[in-house]
């Protein structure tokens, strides 16, 4: 039986699985970590995917597809050399770069800023965009600026290296990673390059010499790769966001809330999304469509360092929570732990509110850090509402919706109903669906079940997002 691999490289793991493209069954899986911090070397990615790629027999395996981490910097030299360590989504130093960039295109007002490059590419910079990053370098690094030959994105590297030829002219990607440069328009499918000279400080002229990786139709074959050994037909990949989209076979009224490194709330859309507050990204799926997101930089590492706090495994962390009463006795966790990204607030920190002699229990600590997480995606989830986007049922991913008192936090905050999908990565989901479309050859994607449990509707503790809403640093 001829089977596909997907591959998810995300900010903290690879994860490779392989498919039956006949039914979506993952048949088998391997994971390996990628070191910690904001800016990393590519070539641990490409070590943590041969790591993951090795613990899984890919003998039937004959397409394989890479779902990556959006906006991370990658920048090559004419000899496709890695520059510089990349610049990942959550590196929060580019943030005055942002500032200055929305100035630029605004005469140096802030607001006609935004609303030109909420039209010009769907979105508002903030520091995670790659555009921002370039930027960054060009004013703080202006000798590895002079040396860039080619820029891209985390997936369009793995893919690259999987293609195997080394030549720069190779380098691809796909609709959905591009809309989260900064210097690519959605809607016409086209790169900008008067975007791309500004953030560089350079002439359109010598923008126009710098390789961006060709945009690829979706469902098409890329190229013949190699995948730890195994000759595969690759298919264009994507950003991760857009593969969990894909493995869920995403229709209109669902929301994906993903808690994984960041918080993301998203769903998909025929029409393009262009908000000038710059709280909606913009962004492109991986079939065709939009895909308006909301991203937040503090997701399931707030419960990883409130776990270490305590002394506890997330499970342990997970009983704690569901010990407490909602509302944790008027404990309070406003988690912006990493500084935060909606709202752009990049140098804001987290902050615990409503402690006294009694509330201060570990129990109360651990629910209060469970639901500070929680309403903020329950912002994120107004945040596209108020944008226009529909929110008919919440699909609750990502590694810390494993969590029990996370799952009863969710059921409680959002104002719509939450189901589960089954256990599975979502995201490699994607990846491994857009392999089997690319290799099938077919118009379409295969259409692959999503079996999903509905969490018990219980009654919205609308008290609890509102005490959350009366102290975070932002109205
Ligand atoms: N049962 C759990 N409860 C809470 N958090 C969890 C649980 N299992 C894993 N996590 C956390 O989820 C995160 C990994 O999720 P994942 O979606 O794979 O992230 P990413 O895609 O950003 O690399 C880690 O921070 C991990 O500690
Ligand atoms: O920046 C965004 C979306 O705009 C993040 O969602 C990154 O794509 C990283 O995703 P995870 O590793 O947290 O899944």
């Amino acid at each position: 039986m001829s089977l596909v691999a997907g591959i998810d490289s995300s900010t903290q793991s690879c994860k490779v699985i392989v498919v039956d493209p006949a039914t979506g069954a993952i048949v088998a899986s391997g994971r390996a970590s990628h070191p910690e911090g904001t800016e990393v070397a590519p070539a641990a990615w490409w070590e943590a995917l041969q790591e993951a790629a090795g613990q899984v027999d890919l003998g039937d395996v004959v397409a394989a597809a890479v779902a990556g981490q959006q906006h991370g910097m990658v920048l090559l030299d004419a000899d496709g050399e890695v520059i510089r360590d990349a610049l990942l989504w959550n590196d929060t130093r580019s943030a005055q770069a942002a500032v200055d960039l929305i100035a630029d295109f605004g005469g140096g007002d802030a607001g006609a800023g935004a609303a030109w490059w909420a039209e010009a590419v769907g979105s508002v910079p903030v520091a995670s965009y790659t555009v921002t990053k370039l930027r960054w370098v060009a004013d703080h690094e202006p000798a590895n600026a002079a040396r860039i030959a080619a820029v891209v994105l985390p997936h369009d590297w793995l893919t690259w290296k999987l293609l195997g030829t080394g030549r720069i002219e190779d380098l691809v990607t796909d609709r959905s990673d591009a809309s989260g440069t900064g210097y690519f328009d959605p809607v016409s499918g086209d790169y900008r390059r008067d975007i791309l000279a500004a953030a560089l400080r350079i002439d359109e002229a010598a923008a126009g010499r710098i390789v961006l990786p060709r945009v690829a139709a979706p469902g098409e074959v890329v190229g013949s790769g190699t995948l730890a050994g195994q000759s595969v037909q690759l298919g264009a990949g994507m950003g991760d966001n857009a593969g969990s989209a894909l493995g869920m076979g995403l229709t209109a009224g669902d929301v994906v809330v993903s808690i994984g490194t960041s918080g993301v709330v998203c769903g998909v859309s025929d029409t393009p999304s262009r908000d000038a507050s710059g709280l909606v990204s913009g962004f492109a799926d991986a079939t065709g469509r939009f895909l308006p997101l909301v991203c937040t930089l503090n997701g399931a590492r707030v419960l990883d360092a409130t776990a270490r706090l305590l002394g506890v495994d997330h499970s342990a962390l997970s009983d704690l929570a569901l010990a407490a009463a909602p509302g944790a006795d008027g404990l309070v966790f406003v988690p912006y732990m990493e500084g935060e990204r909606t709202p752009n607030l990049p140098d804001a920190t987290a902050s615990i509110h409503g402690a006294t002699l009694t509330s201060m229990t570990r129990e109360n600590l651990a629910r209060a850090a469970v639901e500070g997480i929680v309403c903020s995606l329950v912002d994120a989830l107004g945040c596209l509402t108020d944008a226009g986007g529909q929110a008919g049922r919440v699909l609750l991913t990502g590694g810390a919706a494993a969590s029990p008192a996370v799952q009863a936090a969710s059921a409680t905050l959002f104002p719509v109903p939450v189901a589960m999908p089954a256990a599975g990565e979502y995201v490699a989901l994607g990846a491994a669906r857009q392999a089997a479309w690319a290799a099938s050859g077919e118009k379409e994607a295969p259409v692959w079940a999503l079996p999903v449990e509905e969490l018990p509707v219980a009654e919205h503790a609308t008290e609890v997002v509102a005490a959350y809403r009366a102290v975070r640093p932002w109205s």
